[in-house]
């Protein structure tokens, strides 16, 4: 299975500590597809620069079953990449932190009701439970 893992870069990079615990956990079902850990300032050192970011992470967004995506911290770009898997029918589970005091955007909490839980769930949690929740999630997937 190829899991596309999508969290904040240029939005603020706050979570990363948590964003490379759900990777580590994705790498237990599949391939993930994702960006090494990187500063604020995303891939500046990248051949091509940000137009060969943009289409390494469109062609994976293609090549992805699932799009695993941290939405506590806002970001534009993890906005946009749920707006597009959204269109391409990927199954998207967003994951995000009540506890973080902010509030999610009414697009993104909202699409669930939409789309169908079977393309699109937003799941709140707390950080301990993070492995737990992925656990249930790709159980029911696998099952299906
Ligand atoms: O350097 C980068 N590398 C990269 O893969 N991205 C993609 C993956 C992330 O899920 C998302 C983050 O967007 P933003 O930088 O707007 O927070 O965009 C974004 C950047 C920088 O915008």
């Amino acid at each position: 299975m190829n899991i596309y893992f999508c969290g904040s870069i240029r939005g603020g990079r706050q979570d990363v500590k948590i964003y490379q615990k759900i990777v580590k956990k994705l790498q237990t079902y599949g391939q993930v597809l994702s960006h090494d850990d990187i500063s604020e300032k995303g891939e500046g050192a990248m051949p091509g620069g940000d137009e060969a970011i943009y289409d390494r992470d469109m062609e994976w967004l293609v090549q992805c079953d699932v799009v695993v995506a941290e939405v506590t911290q806002p970001s534009f770009g993890v906005g946009y990449e749920i707006g597009q898997a959204m269109v391409m029918k990927k199954r998207i589970l967003c994951l995000f932190r009540p506890s973080s005091g902010k509030v999610l955007s009414a697009m993104i909490q909202h699409a669930e009701g939409k789309l169908g839980r079977t393309l699109f769930q937003v799941r709140d949690y707390e950080e301990e439970d993070v492995e737990g929740i992925l656990e249930n999630y790709f159980g029911e997937l696998t099952k299906n």
